[in-house]
């Protein structure tokens, strides 16, 4: 055991930086795990160590951020070190990549450590392409979802039926839980919402309901405002629900994959931990969805059916068009304000309203507030009586954000291209996913002015010259880069008696 000078880094990542001599001393190589101690505080960390004797001062240990999170060292404090063993987890993946199939205690050591920040960004992304590639059976899915909760907090309600949704992703454009939230929790039923943020999209639910309020809140938090108004839209990253879902969706948003054990989990560890008993869980089937055709569609209903069983919540699942976008925006302030005018009761895209009222619809009849074949028709009574909405901006005042938000305080980004139809015709293709890496490119989810705004849809009719889609960015090189992604991508096609023009010059003439 070594004593080292403890110096806090002011960089978000994981592990401790030593100076090669201390690292000689302690007895670890660059990559190496050593334990930390800050009197009763303790993590495991990798150790990085500098190549020349002067980076960091011989005696000193820098401590990044993520790992400073445990330790809560404030710089200066003495901070004992020792080598510790490799993670146990990685025989445990490699198991997975040579295709074995896990055990209930090694998923609980791989997300437990997951959890802890012990294994390495390479040695999680290793795990979760062994799962893409070798896949995981039921029992496997069904650890994987107990430990991820068992590894955070779980909500507890005096009162049930406590009723949740859940998207797969996959389509852009998907904003419905900001219209389906508030429809069930108008009917009177709680809804203690956990979102992630973006997987394979261009703004998931949690990037969303941020630019509209606060959405980091704790287990407890959730509940009492669940408890208080009925229910809450908040991202599950900050929750401690189900902890190891978020530090996993870091490693799948650069690769845009989704697994298919690892989404069953994902979702329904978050369902389980809030203690959910009625789930509806909505599947958008299309050729560039996550979902390609109705039997694989059926059988992932199926799957989670089955794990909700083992579960025991009660779980129905839609099928979904995932054709194309939903509604006529893609991307965070475009996706928000489409819904807040809905909700205020202006005109919107039927896509969009039918899939909410149909998934909020579901929830009602599962939930006994309406006849079976009745639950849509009352959701829309929930949304055209403005109930929706008032429901709405409780929630968004409970958590902390202005209830008074209108589509007119989320600007879409200054920067501007839009695409025009080459040729009289029919939009024969729209590339959800082509549209979601242009997005992407203009810069969402982070840029909440990024986005893409449909003026057209799939088998509309356009005439030369009519605008189809404005791309929007809040930086100009960020527009250019979603130019050069459209350019290579031809995201949507329109067909008239000429099939194809190289190069299509419509994307040539910027109009802001
Ligand atoms: O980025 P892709 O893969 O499309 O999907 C991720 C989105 O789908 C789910 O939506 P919701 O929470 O049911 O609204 C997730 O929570 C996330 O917001
Ligand atoms: O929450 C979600 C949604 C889709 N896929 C996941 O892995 N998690």
């Amino acid at each position: 055991m070594v004593r080292l000078t403890g110096k806090v880094l002011d960089i978000e990542y994981r592990g401790v930086l030593l100076n090669r001599d201390d690292a000689r001393t302690i007895g670890v190589l660059d990559g190496d795990r050593v334990e930390l101690i800050n009197e009763e505080k303790k993590t495991v960390a990798q150790a990085f160590v500098t190549t020349t004797a002067t980076m960091l001062q011989q005696g000193t240990a820098g401590v990044y951020q993520v790992t400073n999170r445990r330790l809560q060292l404030e710089g200066g404090e003495a901070i004992e070190i020792r080598a510790v063993g490799r993670p146990a987890s990685i025989d445990f993946i490699k198991k997975k990549m040579d295709k074995g199939k896990l055990t209930m205690e090694e998923t609980q050591t791989i997300i437990r450590e997951i959890v802890d920040d012990t294994l390495s960004p390479g040695e999680i992304s290793a795990y979760l392409v062994g799962t893409y590639i070798n896949g995981l059976d039921m029992d496997e899915i069904e650890y994987l979802t107990r430990s991820a909760v068992n590894t955070g907090e779980k909500l507890s309600f005096a009162s049930h039926p406590i009723v949740d949704k859940h998207s797969i992703g996959g389509v852009p454009g998907n904003k419905i839980t900001l219209l389906v939230v508030p429809i069930i929790v108008a009917a009177g039923l709680k809804c203690p919402k956990t979102s992630s943020r973006a997987i394979t999209g261009a703004g998931g639910t949690a990037d969303l309901m941020e630019a509209i309020a606060p959405v980091a809140f704790s287990a407890e938090e959730l509940q009492s405002m669940t408890e208080k108004v009925g229910g809450a839209i908040v991202w599950g990253g900050a929750t401690n629900i189900a902890p190891a879902d978020d530090k996993i969706i870091l490693y799948e948003y650069p690769l845009k994959i989704d697994p298919h054990g690892q989404m069953l989990a994902s979702v329904m560890a978050k369902k389980f931990a809030v203690g959910a008993d009625l789930v509806v869980i909505d599947i958008p089937v299309g050729r560039y969805a996550k979902v390609t055709t109705v039997e694989e569609g059926r059988k992932l209903a199926r799957d989670f059916m089955e794990l909700g069983d083992r579960l025991g919540m009660r779980v129905e699942c839609a099928l979904t068009y995932g054709e194309a976008p939903i509604g006529r925006s893609i991307g965070v302030n475009l996706e928000v304000a489409e819904a807040l005018r809905i909700l205020k009761g202006e005109e919107g895209p039927d896509s969009l309203i039918q899939k909410s009222a149909v998934i909020a619809g579901i929830a009602l009849e599962m939930a006994g507030k309406v006849q079976a074949g009745e639950g849509t028709a009352s959701a829309l009574d929930l949304l055209t009586s403005g109930k929706a909405d008032a429901m709405m901006q409780k929630i968004i005042e409970v958590q902390g954000g202005d209830p008074a938000v209108t589509a007119e305080d989320l600007p879409p980004g200054d920067h501007s291209f839009t695409v025009n139809a080459p040729e009289t015709g029919y939009v024969v293709e729209m590339n959800n996913r082509a549209l979601i890496t242009i997005a992407r490119a203009a810069g969402a989810p982070h840029d909440h002015g990024a986005g893409i705004h449909l003026h057209k849809k799939q088998g509309q009719h356009v005439k030369k010259g009519d605008p189809i889609f404005t791309i929007h960015a809040d930086r100009s090189w960020r527009l250019q880069k979603a130019l050069e992604e459209g350019r290579r991508l031809m995201p949507v096609v329109v067909e008239g008696m000429l099939i194809d023009r190289v190069p299509g010059n419509y994307w040539r003439t910027p109009m802001h």
